[in-house]
């Protein structure tokens, strides 16, 4: 018998990056896809209970972390990631048909797509006032209506044809190679199983800032053959300088060696948040250095038990 089809929230309207990467991940078309206007009340769907599930962006190659992600997830109610997604993006200009580029005085777009059109907006429309959305999609959406005293959007090109605009400018990008990383975000529940290819997200918080605050924090990794793909400092709020630290490592939270790393974490930080274990998107599988393997740490349990002089079952 078929269940109730899956219930998806996303960074809206229709036509954003974040729509476009939802739909790599959706295979079934059942699924009820809602549209918000801000990541907050995307995240805040999932802690309702409104959705199943959201997906907001979390990074990307050029900008770095999309703040308004990583700070909820940190200080808002608990939530994990369950999935990733990386989506190479490509902005354009879009105008009402009829514009040209000479009379294009206002700008819309998202902060992150107007950081990575930076030289391209400078060197084309030098005199523009670019001015910032909540999202790509939404800034076509506002060129489109009628009457609408803005002139253009930087978007996808899914977008700027589904709001009725033509392109004044396309691939405008000033790295062509962009690649924005989103996140798939659900309420705490059991952790997914490992694959093999996995991520763990955990934010950090020091007791105190003392010399080699953060080595003692990489140490836990390290000394346990841990990768790193992400580590990022933010503020915490509490007074200027006082920063946590967002951190990506490679593997799953049930692999001994990250289940190690973590239990030192909880014993040397002041609090530690954990945003999940999930599949890594280019499922690439992790390295395991020898000696880090699950095994290994069962050997060493069952040596250290035999120290003690116990009978260990074989
Ligand atoms: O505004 C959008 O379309 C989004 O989904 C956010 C975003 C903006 C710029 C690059 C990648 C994602």
């Amino acid at each position: 018998m078929p269940g109730t089809p899956a219930s998806y929230g996303y960074l809206g309207p229709v036509g954003t990056f974040t729509h476009q990467a939802l739909l790599t991940l959706v295979g079934d078309e059942r699924a009820e896809l809602a549209p918000y206007a801000t990541v907050g009340q995307a995240l805040q769907a999932v802690r309702d209970g409104v959705v199943g599930s959201a997906l907001v962006p979390i990074e990307n190659s050029v900008e770095g972390g999309v703040s308004a992600t990583l700070d909820n997830l940190t200080y808002g109610d608990p939530l994990v990631i369950v999935r990733e997604v990386l989506l190479p993006v490509q902005f354009g200009l879009y105008a009402r048909p009829g514009t040209t580029l000479g009379e294009v005085r206002v700008v819309l777009t998202h902060p992150h797509a107007a950081a990575q059109c930076r030289e391209w907006l400078a060197a084309h429309l030098p005199a523009a006032q670019v001015v910032e959305r909540g999202s790509t999609a939404g800034a076509a959406a506002e060129v489109a209506q009628p009457g609408s005293s803005v002139d253009a959007a930087v978007c996808a090109q899914v977008a700027g044809e589904l709001y009725g605009l033509e392109a004044l400018a396309s691939a405008i990008a000033d790295n062509a190679d962009a690649v924005t990383r989103f996140v798939l975000v659900a309420r705490p529940g059991p952790v997914g199983a490992p694959t093999g290819a996995d991520k763990t997200s955990v934010v950090l918080f020091m007791r105190d800032n003392h010399p080699g605050a953060l080595l003692q924090i990489l140490e836990q990794f390290a000394s346990r053959g841990v990768d790193l793909s992400r580590i990022e400092s933010r503020p915490t709020r509490r007074t200027l300088g006082d920063y946590c630290f967002a951190i990506d490592a490679e593997g799953h939270v049930s692999d001994a060696r990250l289940a190690e790393a973590m239990m030192g974490l909880y014993r040397t930080c002041a609090e530690v948040v954990f945003l999940g274990s999930y599949p890594r998107a280019d499922r690439t599988a992790v390295d395991v250095r020898p000696g880090t393997a699950n095994a290994d740490y069962d050997a060493a349990a069952t040596w250290l038990e035999r120290l003690k002089g116990r009978a260990v079952p074989t």
